[in-house]
């Protein structure tokens, strides 16, 4: 499986270029024999949250173009993230479409992030994330998501053999954003696919680092401050012969958790 992941710049509170730019990307990595292709959080606005009345995707925009692209070339696409209207509300919406060009996923940020106004301008989601690919099950999260651990757990106990996390994560608390991927991965024996956007907005410097963690910890890619698509080939089965190495799946206590709260 070949993964390409979108370490781009995003241009604040312009949809316009930033749809160009996305379908520019979307080009390269499928022509590059990409498999499945992975934006960043937020990529059509960026965090112009104050604008996101006249700014954010109230129509199918998104999907329709994804949907295209992707049965055009043949890809799966984990879109990142872009800032929707729906339901009366604003959200951070995870768009996942298949080859086929069929939508297979749509995940709201479950968690906002006080620190960039998220809880003043977006509504929360309920779903939990995961979705097929091929037939195999995957978990998509957003950026501040990956701080709470029973959540990316709960997609793994749901067959998630690889995670996507597309993030805005900025560059003071990059070393977070590297650990908590590599934690993540390491204590839920899967795959972590880490997006992050680089460049800056009127607000926060961002960190890039996308990365790519294997189950046993190891980083298998790193872009570190690199603009541009960074790819890397996986084998999922990788997943099954770490949970063999140290079962840690099987030897969960349930009934024992049940017990204290967590
Ligand atoms: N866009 C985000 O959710 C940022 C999360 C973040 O920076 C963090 O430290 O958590």
């Amino acid at each position: 499986m070949k993964i390409a992941c979108v370490q781009m710049d995003i241009v604040f509170g312009e949809p316009e270029k930033n749809y160009q730019q996305v379908l520019n990307y979307l080009t390269e990595a499928a022509d590059n024999g990409a498999d499945t292709i992975v934006l960043p959080e937020m990529w059509n606005t960026g965090y112009a949250l104050t604008e996101l009345n006249t700014l954010a995707d109230s129509t199918n925009r998104t999907v329709e173009m994804l949907k295209n692209f992707a049965k055009e070339k043949s890809v799966n696409i984990v879109g990142g993230s872009v800032s929707t209207e729906k339901n009366n509300g604003f959200y951070n919406t995870m768009y996942v479409v298949n080859k086929k060009g069929e939508l297979v996923s749509e995940y709201d940020k479950a968690h906002r992030f006080g620190l960039m106004d998220e809880h003043i301008h977006l509504e929360e989601g309920d779903s939990l994330g995961t979705f097929k690919l091929d037939n195999v099950v995957y978990g998509g999260v957003i950026c501040y998501d990956i701080r709470f651990p029973e959540w990316i757990r709960a997609q793994a106990l749901n067959d998630a053999k690889l995670i996507f996390v597309s993030a805005e994560w900025p560059e003071p608390r990059i070393d977070h954003w590297r650990t908590l991927l590599q934690a993540r991965a390491i204590e839920n024996q899967c795959f972590i696919v880490g997006v992050n956007r680089i460049g800056s907005d009127p607000n926060n410097v961002f960190g890039g680092s996308t990365m790519v963690v294997a189950p046993w910890g190891e980083i298998r890619l790193d872009m570190k401050k690199e603009e541009g698509i960074g790819y890397v080939e996986i084998d999922l089965n990788e997943v099954e012969e770490v949970r063999k190495r140290i079962p840690v799946f099987d030897d969960r206590r349930e009934k024992l958790y049940e017990t204290f709260k967590i």
